[in-house]
């Protein structure tokens, strides 16, 4: 059976992953890496894939997996998009979701390819468990507790900040759907702290939640990428009440957002042309292996 070649665009976090996870799979194959400075210092566990700079150099590529920034990824869909590729991405800006859904629709119809958008491990597998229990139980409130853990998105968008050399944001899960953000920054020589403060407390990533930033000598001291989940929904199943529904994980962060970025470069291959977030693609076109032999194992 022809295996689905993908490219990892941005080789940051998750795109390291996201290798390891295409090389796991047994119905993928690497077509190459998308890195913005292309071969330049080429990490040895690259040695044997192409690097390049635009994804137009790799041959036949079915599927783009974005592990670029959150911020980068309209960007990048767009343009591969147009080339007729489909694109996978991790986008957690859960406010601008539908209208990012809205933007890549139009440009993936126009070029005959899909596009699936928003699929990590929040937003992503805890949209669909979300989705599940609402189904379940329709009357309710769910409560998605995370952490304490590193945000990878939270961390980014620190880095992204002037001044900042390096970033650690941590999420600190306070109850009922409530987070506190402990932000540690490295500073580039001569940045003034009060501005760096200022400035992540005025993102879009943080301006809602209490936020603390403590500046430190070295980030990767403290580094651990291990977060979690733990999703309660109580609510109602016809009119019977007092349903309680738990869905709980400790994970290696980017470990579980390449294996979900993955398993929906597998499914975009089965969706018509149009842009998609996981919980309007079928749970089936995510797995591996014969469709029936799922149906009798899993159903
Ligand atoms: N939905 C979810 O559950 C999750 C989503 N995420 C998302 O994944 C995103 C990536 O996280 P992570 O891998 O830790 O990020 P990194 O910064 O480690 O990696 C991003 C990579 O993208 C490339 N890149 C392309 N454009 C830019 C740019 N303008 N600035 C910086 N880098 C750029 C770089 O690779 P190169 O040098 O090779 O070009 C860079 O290393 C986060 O923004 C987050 O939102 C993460 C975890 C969970
Ligand atoms: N999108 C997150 C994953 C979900 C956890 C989260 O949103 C948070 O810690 O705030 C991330 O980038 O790590």
């Amino acid at each position: 059976m022809k295996k689905i070649r993908a490219a990892v665009v941005g080789y940051g976090n998750i795109g390291k992953f996201t290798l390891e996870a295409l090389e796991a799979a047994p119905d993928f194959e690497v077509a190459g890496i998308v890195r913005r400075h292309g071969a330049e210092n080429k990490p040895a566990e690259l040695a044997d894939y192409p690097v390049v700079k635009d994804i137009k150099e790799l041959k036949d590529v079915d599927v783009a997996i974005l592990a670029t920034p959150t911020r980068s990824v309209e960007a990048y869909a767009k343009e591969i998009l147009a080339l007729g590729i489909n694109t996978v991405d991790s986008f957690d800006i859960h406010t601008q979701i539908t209208q990012l859904r809205r933007s890549l629709d139009e440009t993936a119809k126009a070029h005959n390819a899909v596009s699936v958008i928003s699929a990590g491990w929040d937003p992503g597998s805890d949209s669909v468990v979300r989705a599940l229990l609402q189904a379940i139980a329709p009357k309710g409130i769910t409560y998605t507790n995370f952490g304490p853990g590193r945000s990878m998105g939270h961390s980014v968008a620190v880095r992204a900040i002037n001044g900042v050399k390096d970033a650690l944001s941590m999420t600190i899960p306070v109850g009922t759907g409530i987070h506190r953000r402990m932000v540690y920054v490295e500073l580039e020589e001569g940045a003034d702290f009060k501005t760096v403060e200022a400035a992540i407390k005025a993102d879009p990533y943080f301006v809602n939640d209490e936020t603390h930033v403590i500046q430190v000598p070295s980030v990767d001291d403290l580094n651990d990428v291990g977060h979690g989940v733990n999703l309660v929904r109580k609510g109602v199943s016809g009119k019977t009440h007092n349903q309680l529904f738990e869905f709980d994980m400790k994970i290696n962060n980017p470990a579980l957002t390449a294996q979900v970025l993955v398993c929906v470069a597998r499914a975009s291959m089965r969706q018509q042309p149009g842009c998609y977030t996981m919980i309007e693609i079928p749970v089936i076109d995510l797995l591996e292996g014969d469709r029936e032999e799922l149906i009798a194992h899993l159903v």
